[in-house]
């Protein structure tokens, strides 16, 4: 079974303004409310594209209780702790000039909810996906995803991180299957800027010296590069449209990824797939469906690096 991890969800509340200015009433002018949360996207994008899951984390209050019947409308399953104190965040996307995003901080966990969590990975077995994605509530350790992986690390079970600075870092000596920062993460991990295609790879490699088996760096409208665990480099075009919102376009991406890695067990193909599934959200309003992506498939040109 493939699992996902959102420790952190939100209801995503995406709205378009004309002009966003600070100091004064903005009016908007378009507004949708989806359940969010990266873990949560995955999972939505992986039953899109065929690929049973469970949706794992926690919830609060009444926009967890949003977050739990949207899931259920959706047909998706999933196994949340819900937690007493606070409420699940409300994460405000604002479509302007640019797009601003406000991130909510998240309830409070208490120890036992802590380890009502655990419980629920202590069921993985053997041949399970563990996708692990997002920030994490406030109030918990960024040590968070190091301890669930040092908790499945004498099963076989591939462990997918997105996630971004120390809470990324730290998980590399367990040996994540896949990571997936963006090249704007990847820059502020190593403090550095990016200036030209070998500086990712450089970077990506980097990485994967220090214990991640595959490192998928996403570029938004400038593609992807995927370093693999036999050294080898991808890189991906990108589908051509018109960006609509493009919340949950890397989420997206990391579900084309799996999805096609495990239907073809080949790199290419599961960047390919990420890389369709990552444009066809930006290209629309929620995430993306099942025939968009399809649609985009085989715009995507991978090349082969090295
Ligand atoms: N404007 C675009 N045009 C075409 N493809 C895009 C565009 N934006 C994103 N994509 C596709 O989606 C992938 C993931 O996008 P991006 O790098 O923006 O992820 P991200 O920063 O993790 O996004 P988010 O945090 O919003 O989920 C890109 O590598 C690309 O393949
Ligand atoms: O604050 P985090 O956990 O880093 O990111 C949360 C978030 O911005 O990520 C998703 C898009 O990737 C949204 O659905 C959600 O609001």
């Amino acid at each position: 079974m493939i699992y996902t991890v959102t420790l952190n969800p939100s209801i995503d509340y995406v709205i378009k303004v004309d002009k966003l200015t600070t100091g004064n009433i903005n009016r908007v002018n378009e507004e949708h409310v989806y359940p969010g949360g990266k873990g949560i996207n995955v999972t939505r994008i992986l039953k899109s594209l065929d690929n049973d899951n469970i949706a794992l984390g926690f919830v609060s209050g009444f926009t967890g209780d949003y977050i739990i019947n949207s899931l259920q409308e959706l047909n998706l399953k999933s196994d949340f702790i819900k937690v007493k104190e606070g409420f699940t965040r409300i994460n405000v996307k604002v479509k302007s000039e640019e797009e601003t995003e406000i991130n909510g901080q998240g309830p409070k966990i208490s120890e036992e909810e802590l380890n009502q969590f655990y419980k629920v990975i202590d069921k993985l077995v053997d041949g399970d996906i563990l996708i692990l994605s997002g920030s994490i509530p406030s109030c918990l350790d960024e040590r968070l995803y190091e301890s669930i992986m040092k908790k499945v690390e004498d099963r076989d079970i591939k462990v997918i991180v997105d996630a971004t600075k120390n809470l990324l870092l730290n998980v590399l000596k367990y040996k994540p299957f896949l990571i997936k920062p963006n090249n704007h993460e990847l820059a502020e991990m190593f403090n550095v800027e990016l200036n030209s295609t070998e500086d990712v790879v450089f970077y990506a490699r980097k990485l994967k010296e220090m214990g991640a088996q595959n490192v998928l760096i996403s570029m938004g409208k400038d593609g992807a590069l995927l370093v693999t665990e036999n050294d080898e480099i991808f890189a991906s075009s990108v589908a051509k449209g018109e960006v609509v919102n493009s919340v949950g376009a890397g989420d997206s991406m990391v579900a084309g990824f799996i999805a096609g890695y495990l239907k073809s067990n080949s790199y290419e193909e599961a960047l390919r797939l990420g890389a369709a599934s990552g444009g066809a959200t930006a290209f629309s309003s929620d995430l993306a469906t099942r025939e968009f992506i399809d649609k985009l498939v085989d715009e995507i040109k991978i090349e082969k690096i090295k």
